[in-house]
């Protein structure tokens, strides 16, 4: 396996970053000081979050129910709002914080302001309150990156009534990617990469990522993840991985550059 190397993406200028709900409890000091190095080192940053260990504890704790269908939460009307109270006044203020005591200018941002993922219904009767991304402000996120501050993006968007939607992380962090042109997405999360028959994977192809899901070797919260990372890939990001928190995992890459 081979690691993952912080400087392999210093020649890359701008960077969007998912911290998935199933590792950011346990970052630690040093794993976002990471972030600053790389600030420091000219590389343009761009966080994304989710919070799904957080939203079912709230959920739990009201006794809302929720349940996933590919890796989607299936989120009603109650649920929306613990959604939304979740993700914008705890996940998201908590993060920011840890930025800033690394000396990162980072500003809690969610897609209400300015406008930042406006959204719509995916499909009320299956999915309920779960948003489809229909634009991304960039010029939002462009003043404030060029102000030297980082955007810190909570997985929540609003439909054209104020009704705010829930969104998966992993797509709200390619649609960002896509949207304001980033030349790397990095996707952390709980494991070091896709994981196929207990070993984890270095370099994946979008075919064999199609056939892992059909085998249900891939599945639940790795699926909105692969989808992202073949959406980017397709579009010409040159970097796209999935990696766990000490920053090794598994890079997607086109079929041609695989042996
Ligand atoms: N092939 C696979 N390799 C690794 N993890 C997988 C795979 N298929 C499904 N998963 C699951 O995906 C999880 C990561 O997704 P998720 O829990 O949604 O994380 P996050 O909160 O970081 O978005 C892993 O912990 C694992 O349970
Ligand atoms: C529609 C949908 O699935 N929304 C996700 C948003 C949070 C998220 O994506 O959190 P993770 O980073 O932990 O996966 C949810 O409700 O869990």
């Amino acid at each position: 396996m081979t690691t993952f190397k912080l400087t392999h993406h210093t020649a890359r200028k701008r960077m969007v970053i998912k911290l998935g709900g199933s590792t950011l409890e346990g970052l630690n000091e040093e794993f976002f000081e990471n972030f600053k190095k790389l600030q420091n080192e000219g590389v343009e940053l761009i966080i994304t979050h989710g919070g799904g260990p957080a939203i079912n504890r709230e959920l739990a704790a009201s006794q809302v129910e929720s349940h996933a269908l590919n890796g989607i939460r299936v989120t009603s009307e109650l649920a929306i709002d613990i959604v939304q109270s979740t993700l914008i006044g705890k996940v998201n203020p908590a993060l920011v914080h840890e930025l800033t005591a690394a000396g990162i200018m980072a500003v809690g941002l969610n897609g209400f302001d300015g406008q930042l993922i406006a959204a719509d219904f995916l499909d009320k009767d299956i999915y309920g309150y779960v948003g489809e991304i229909k634009a991304v402000n960039t010029s939002l996120l462009e003043a404030l990156i060029s102000s030297g501050l980082v955007p810190v993006i909570a997985c929540v968007g609003a439909n054209a009534k104020g009704q705010a939607l829930n969104i998966n992380g992993d797509t709200v962090a390619s649609e960002i990617a896509l949207a304001i042109g980033a030349d790397s997405l990095l996707l952390v999360t709980d494991v070091k990469g896709i994981r196929i028959n207990d070993e984890f994977q270095t370099k994946v192809t979008p075919s064999l990522i199609g056939k892992w899901i059909e085998e249900g070797h891939i599945y639940g919260g790795m699926i909105p993840k692969v989808q992202g990372a073949i959406d980017c890939l397709n579009a010409g990001i040159p970097s796209v991985q999935i990696v766990g928190d000490t920053l090794v995992g598994t890079t997607i890459l086109s079929e041609e550059l695989v042996r």
